[in-house]
C-alpha cells in the first residue's frame, strides 16, 4: 500500500440508447461498500498497471472483455477516510464505449445499466455526485474526497485541477 492509500481502479462502461447515455454500475454483494451501487473495479495487484488491473476487474466482476485501446483515461480520485486511514484509496478512473460480451452477475457484483444523467445517488457512495457526472460527460477529474468520521458522508471535496 502506498503512503496515500491502496491503488484501486474504476471503469465506467458507457452505451448510447434512444433514451440517452447509460452507464454500467453494479450492486456490490461483498467486501468494501457491500449493498451500495458502485463503479466496476477494484485493487491493483502487485506488478499490474492500472489498465491491466481494471481490465481484469471488469472481467472478474461482469464477464465483459475490455481491450487496452478501449480505455479512456478519466483522471483520479483519492478517497480519504480520516477515521479509518487503512481505507484510504488512490483510484484511477477510466471510461470505455467499446467492449465484448454481455454483463453477467458475479459473486462480487450484480451489474445494471443506469441513465448517466439520473444516477442512483441515494444508493451510491455519497461522494459520487462530486466527481462522477464530470467523468460520464467525458471529462477528466483529479479530486480528493475526504469523508466525515462516519466514513459515509462527505466532509470535503477538492479539485486539484488548475
Ligand atoms: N468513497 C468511495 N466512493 C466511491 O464511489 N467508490 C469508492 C469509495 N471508496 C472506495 N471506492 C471503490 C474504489 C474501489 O474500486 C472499491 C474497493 O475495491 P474492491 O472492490 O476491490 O474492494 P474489496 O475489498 O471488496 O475487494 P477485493 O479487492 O477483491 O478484496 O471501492
Amino acid at each position: 500500500m502506498s503512503r496515500r492509500g491502496a491503488a484501486v481502479t474504476l471503469c465506467f462502461l458507457l452505451r448510447d440508447t434512444p433514451a440517452g447515455t447509460e452507464v454500467l454500475l453494479g450492486m456490490k454483494r461483498t467486501g468494501f461498500g457491500k449493498g451500495k451501487i458502485v463503479g466496476i473495479g477494484g485493487h491493483v495487484e502487485p506488478g499490474e498497471t492500472d489498465q491491466e488491473a481494471v481490465i481484469r476487474e471488469v472481467f472478474e466482476e461482469t464477464g465483459l472483455s475490455v481491450l487496452p485501446e478501449d480505455l479512456v483515461d478519466a483522471g483520479a480520485v483519492r478517497f480519504v477516510f480520516p477515521a479509518r486511514p487503512e481505507w484510504n484509496m488512490e483510484t484511477s478512473l477510466f471510461t470505455a464505449w467499446t467492449w465484448q460480451g454481455e454483463p453477467a452477475e458475479s459473486d462480487e457484483i450484480v451489474p445494471e445499466w443506469f441513465p448517466a444523467r439520473r444516477l442512483p445517488t441515494d444508493r451510491m457512495w455519497q461522494d459520487a455526485d462530486h466527481w462522477l457526472p464530470v467523468v460520464l460527460e467525458g471529462g477528466q477529474v483529479n479530486v480528493v474526497v475526504t469523508m466525515h468520521t462516519d466514513n459515509e458522508s462527505v466532509a470535503s471535496s477538492e479539485s486539484l485541477l488548475p
